[in-house]
């Protein structure tokens, strides 16, 4: 078994993780070098409360929150950042988004002055994965975003880029990198002059108690996907089973990167994917290593093991 799923597991002896529980805990892979703290005080009722921490090298900017809202008030101010820079060199902002808990964290940007200030036009919405279920249902990625953010912000309809439920989870994949390598083509979506895969400028992403990211499960072959831009699963740890998601390159070709992470629960993945660690079968999280910018949004929980 895996250092990292190991050490993992031991961690969360309640959760139920996709292998049998560990005898004993990889202290390897729990030893975080903090490098220094920093404490921004509060500026006034907009400004958050937060610490940040300096990570090992490749790990990127660590801001720990007291508070989810805090957090939600910062996320908003950066994601409005990143677009208004965006916005004032090209047409198109490229935004990609997860499900789950992530969501909820963008409403700041639904109020003043995000709402008003926010070229809307610009943005074109994508999802690092999906779950291959008709889009009204409950599960779905987009009918979460639809309802909580989308349906409230005025970017245009036809660029909000959902998959197409009408299609296999091969065939939703294989049709959303499709769609990708059209958009890329007419330079809607940049394209990384290092890897050749397209460059998104903004990836909001979440991350499972598991260390999961997008649909990438630990231990799961799809991790290791190197040539495909979107894949797909169908026998996914956590319901429902059959996903689509980008792959890996595609997310490590990203100008920027958020993750988004809140809640106790999910501290030991965090202490784990902030270590200064590298074994061969790592977390997916731990994978994550941008070609622009990695930024971390934790709030105290998620921070309480660092
Ligand atoms: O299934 C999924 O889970 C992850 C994490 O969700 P969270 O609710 O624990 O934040 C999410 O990022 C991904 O997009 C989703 O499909």
């Amino acid at each position: 078994m895996a250092a990292s799923f190991r050490a993992l597991s031991a961690a969360l002896p309640n959760q139920s993780l996709t292998r049998s529980p560990p005898r004993f805990l990889a202290a390897s892979c729990l030893s975080l070098r903090l490098n220094s703290v920093s404490y921004t005080p509060r500026r006034g009722a907009t400004r958050a409360s937060m610490a940040e921490i300096v990570t090992p090298k490749s790990r990127g900017k660590v801001k720990v929150f007291d508070t989810e809202e805090d957090l939600a008030v910062s996320l908003a101010e950066y994601a409005a950042d990143l677009s208004k820079k965006s916005s004032q060199r090209k047409d198109s902002f490229t935004v990609v988004l997860s499900g789950g808990s992530l969501v909820k964290s963008l409403r700041k940007l639904l109020e003043q002055p995000y709402i008003d200030s926010v070229d809307w036009s610009k943005w074109h919405v994508f999802w690092v994965d999906e779950r291959v279920v008709p889009k009204d249902h409950p599960d779905s990625n987009y009918l979460l975003a639809y309802n909580e953010f989308l349906s409230k912000v005025p970017i245009p309809t036809g660029n909000v880029y959902a998959i197409n439920d009408a299609l296999s989870a091969e065939g939703a994949a294989d049709d959303y990198e499709t769609c990708l390598k059209h958009l890329m083509k007419t330079k809607t979506i940049d394209q990384s002059e290092r890897t050749g895969f397209p460059k998104f400028d903004l990836m909001l992403m979440g991350m499972g108690p598991d260390g999961h990211i997008a649909s990438l499960f630990p231990e799961h072959p799809l991790v290791h996907e190197k040539e495909k831009w979107v894949s797909f699963i169908t026998d996914s740890p956590k319901p429902p089973p059959e996903r689509i998601s980008f792959t890996l390159p595609v997310i490590n070709s990203s100008a920027s990167i958020a993750l988004v992470v809140a809640g106790a629960g999910k501290a030991n993945a965090v202490h784990i994917a902030l270590s200064d660690v590298s074994n061969s079968d790592m977390l997916p999280v731990q994978l994550v290593a941008p070609e622009g910018e990695l930024s971390w949004f934790l709030d105290k929980g998620a921070a309480s093991k660092l």
